[in-house]
């Protein structure tokens, strides 16, 4: 079955073509602000001709989407519910949507939900300790994201280890321009760092994550700054490119070696925030078989994985430096060692696209 994936994202549109497993064409519009037109030139620059379904990321699935969803009129409108809580990613999603079902229709719409994994995540796991009754009204929840990159990578990640998902606790570690940290135990999120929004957690590119929450109220009321602007100031100003000056891993890196004073600061915290994230899921997790690194980051630099994990060989982690150095995917830690570090490569696309096969095969024998 032909399937076209398409990730849409605030700026861009990404899109691969399946034939099965097979990756026939992918390609990136950047710098869309009309999704019609972007979609319109994927559509014509591709071969289409025997498409099963088009599979969508969308962003934030809430409470209700813990599986890949067949789209409806009325799933639409629950997607649509959703884009407070995910201003930046669910509107794009959905323009992808609106599009691709006016373009191509009769062919069948799935959307993957990056919250989806994480729903099995423990009530104590997902609670804020906030008022209950406020919680409740409006959706105060953790929700986790990247769920189709931390299931597709823990998967892979025990097949590495040979042994069968089901008896394997990792720690995956999903270190793009967003990021996050994911604790799966036997192929379910059990923690995760990503919270009611892709804020929360570990230093992103733009984005803050983790901070005291009394930071908006001080930023409100002492620097006179508008909510908007505060928002803006974390979301988009905040993790390497307010520490640094640059977003982009790389640049931070080549400014450190330099002589950057800020750019090694940078990653002296971003570093520290992911090693904090280990300690604390290992502890959740009790026992501990393998820490994955994915993503942009986490595939490419070796010196923020040896720099994360720096320091923790009596928890039993530790990283080979040759190893880490000339693995692209495999195991990086050494011979033996009691947790098995290792690079795997992640694939959302891919892993979408299984998705959505798997929901049109369902309804197909439904
Ligand atoms: N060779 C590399 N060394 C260090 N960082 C890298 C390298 N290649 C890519 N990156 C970083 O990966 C990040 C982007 O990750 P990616 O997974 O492509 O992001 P996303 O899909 O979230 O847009 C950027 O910060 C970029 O600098
Ligand atoms: C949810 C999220 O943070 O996605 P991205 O990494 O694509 O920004
Ligand atoms: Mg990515």
């Amino acid at each position: 079955m032909r399937i076209l994936v398409l990730n849409n994202g605030s700026s861009s549109v990404k899109y691969r073509l399946y034939d099965g497993d097979d990756l026939v064409s992918k390609g990136l519009v950047e710098r869309v602000t009309d999704y019609a037109a972007a979609l319109r030139e994927v559509t014509g620059s591709v071969d289409l001709t025997g498409l099963g379904a088009v599979g969508h990321r969308v962003v934030h699935g809430g409470l209700r989407f813990s599986e890949p969803t067949l789209i409806t009129d009325e799933v639409v409108a629950a997607i649509e519910e959703l884009v407070p809580l995910a201003p930046l990613h669910n509107p794009a999603n959905l323009a992808g949507i609106g599009v691709a079902r006016k373009l191509l229709p009769g062919v069948p719409q799935v959307a993957v939900f990056d919250t989806a994994f994480h729903r099995t995540l423990p009530e104590a796991a997902a609670t804020y300790a906030i008022d209950r009754e406020v919680a409740d009204r409006y959706g105060i929840h953790r929700y986790g994201f990247h769920g189709t990159s931390h299931a597709y990578v823990s998967r892979r990640t025990a097949t590495l280890l040979d042994r069968p998902l089901a008896g394997v606790n990792t720690i995956t570690l999903h270190l793009g321009n967003g990021a996050s940290a994911c604790a799966v135990e036997g192929g379910r999120s059990v923690a995760t760092s990503m919270g009611l929004t892709p804020l929360e957690g570990l230093v992103m590119g733009s984005r803050s994550g983790d901070l005291d929450p009394a930071v908006v109220f001080h930023l409100h009321r002492t620097a006179g700054m508008p909510v908007d602007e505060i928002d803006d100031l974390l979301n988009h100003r905040g993790g390497l490119m307010g520490l640094a000056g640059a977003g982009d891993m790389r640049e931070v890196l080549s400014r450190r070696a330099a002589g950057d004073r800020a750019a090694a600061l940078a990653i002296d915290v971003y570093c520290r925030r992911i090693r904090s994230y280990v300690g604390a899921y290992y502890a959740v997790l009790g026992r501990l078989d393998a820490i994955a690194f994915t993503a942009g980051v986490g595939e490419n630099a070796a010196a923020v994985r040896a720099e994360s994990l720096a320091g923790l060989d009596r928890l039993g982690i530790e990283i080979d430096a040759a190893r880490n150095d000339s693995v692209r995917e495999g195991i990086i830690s050494p011979e033996g060692a009691p947790v098995t570090v290792c690079v795997v490569p992640t694939d959302e696309e891919l892993e979408i696209a299984t998705q959505t096969r798997s929901v049109i095969n369902g309804s197909a024998e439904g």
